[in-house]
């Protein structure tokens, strides 16, 4: 047989196993979403409908919060805030929602938290813990900003260049990895979303590294990222000029995100874990591709890897673990919650290469955060995540 007629059978098998899987679970949330929830239908919603705020709707991440809760079960926006765009209709800041029946933008000072019950986040670091120290306690609060997401807030402090103003608050945070904290989350008022580079890292080294397969001391990570994760902002990078028809690495050796992911990692070794990581922006809009180079422990295959991943996440629907050499492609999860990841071994070096694809603004952001609050709620995990990938 030849080399491309076995790995095309190869990428085959791998997808009918994700096939299954994905069908089989999605049968078991929705007979759970039938016997927990009443379903809203048109503007007729249910006595089990949450009235949600989105802080920060005029940013990218707020319009992903709300393009993913127009097929929200349960969700219904009543609040959306902005700062600059305060005053306007949605659909002035962002047409592609004119079709949502949503409320004005509105300066948060002005917001009436009282007839809502969660918000979703969605504002810069800095700004975001001086908003939510003021926010009332009935709250449920998932940050979508990094604000919340190191318990050292002395690491904070240095990596954010500003001293953390809300420390009792960072006490209560919870770290909303979902797959990985399930269990804290289901009970938490205010969930730290991951960074959209540590969900892509985390996923797949936290079980390998748990497992005590891989050296937790050597990991190398190349990553790359579309440019929607630099948010809307208007600034001299992101011009379509400097960022159309090349590749820009940043933050080589003290991007924010390294604190994150080594805390992570660290957690999971119960020791202290160093990364080199080094971001890069390419020309595309949403996306993101984590490259990561490990040694494996003594005596351990990239089998071993493989099928400690496999066991990991057999039961997640959101991480799915490619079969047989099938390579990761952003295009495969283009405006969906998956993650997707597979291992390969690298001959001549003896480590293991792990690819790991997220769209930035749904698994790496918006798409985790309304997992988070499903969890928080008891709702079905995948309620308002079920889409299919956009491609081409
Ligand atoms: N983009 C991504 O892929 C990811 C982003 N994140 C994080 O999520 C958060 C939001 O990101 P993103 O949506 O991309 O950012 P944007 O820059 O696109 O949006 C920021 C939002 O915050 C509002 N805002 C800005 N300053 C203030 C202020 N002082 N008071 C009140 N509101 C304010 C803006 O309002 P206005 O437009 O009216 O000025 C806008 O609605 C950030 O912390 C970001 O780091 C996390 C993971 C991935
Ligand atoms: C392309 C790009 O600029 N990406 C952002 C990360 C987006 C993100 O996850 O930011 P938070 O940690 O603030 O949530 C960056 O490198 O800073």
């Amino acid at each position: 047989m030849s080399a491309t007629a076995f790995s095309s059978i190869c990428f085959d098998r791998g997808c009918s196993w994700k096939v299954e899987k994905i069908s089989k679970l999605r049968k078991r949330n929705e007979g759970k979403q039938f016997v927990t929830c009443s379903m809203k239908s048109g503007n007729n919603t249910s006595q089990n409908t949450v009235r949600i705020g989105v802080l920060g709707a005029s940013g990218y991440t707020g319009a992903e919060v709300l393009r993913l809760l127009a097929n929200h079960p349960q969700f219904r926006v009543t609040l959306m805030t902005a700062d600059r765009k305060a005053g306007q209709p949605i659909a002035s800041v962002f047409p592609h929602l004119i079709t949502q029946d949503l409320p004005d933008l509105i300066a948060v000072k002005d917001a009436n938290f009282s007839d809502v019950e969660a918000v979703f986040c969605c504002l810069p670091h800095g700004t975001t813990q001086e908003i939510i120290k003021g926010l009332p306690q009935h709250l449920k609060i998932v940050d979508l900003s990094a604000d919340f997401r190191l318990r050292d807030i002395s690491e904070y402090a240095e990596w954010y260049g500003q001293p953390h103003s809300a420390p009792d608050l960072q006490k209560e945070a919870v770290y909303g990895l979902t797959e990985i904290a399930r269990e804290e989350i289901k009970t938490a008022r205010l969930v730290a979303n991951p960074g959209c580079y540590p969900t892509s890292i985390q996923l797949p080294l936290v079980p390998l590294i748990k497992a005590n397969l891989i050296e937790p001391r050597n990991v190398i990570i190349d990553a790359k990222s579309g440019v929607s994760g630099a948010g809307r902002s208007a600034k001299e990078n992101l011009l379509y000029t400097e960022v159309a028809e090349g590749i820009n690495s940043y933050g080589i050796t003290r991007h924010r995100h390294v604190p994150e992911i080594e805390q992570g990692l660290s957690d999971a070794a119960r020791s202290k874990v160093t990364v080199s990581f080094t971001p890069h922006l390419i020309p595309m809009i949403r996306g993101m591709q984590s490259t990561i180079y490990v040694e494996m422990a003594s005596g351990v295959r990239i089998e071993d890897l493989y099928e400690q991943l496999k066991q990991s996440y057999e039961n997640e629907e959101f991480v799915v673990l490619l079969e047989n050499g099938a390579i990761p492609r952003t295009h495969s999860i283009r405006g969906t919650n998956y993650c997707l990841i597979n291992v390969f071994p690298d001959r001549i070096t003896g480590r293991a290469i792990i690819v790991s694809v997220i769209d930035n603004l749904v698994k790496g952001a918006s798409g985790q955060a309304v997992q988070n609050l499903n969890v928080m709620m008891g709702f079905p995990e995948n309620s308002g995540l079920n889409y299919q990938p956009l491609f081409p």
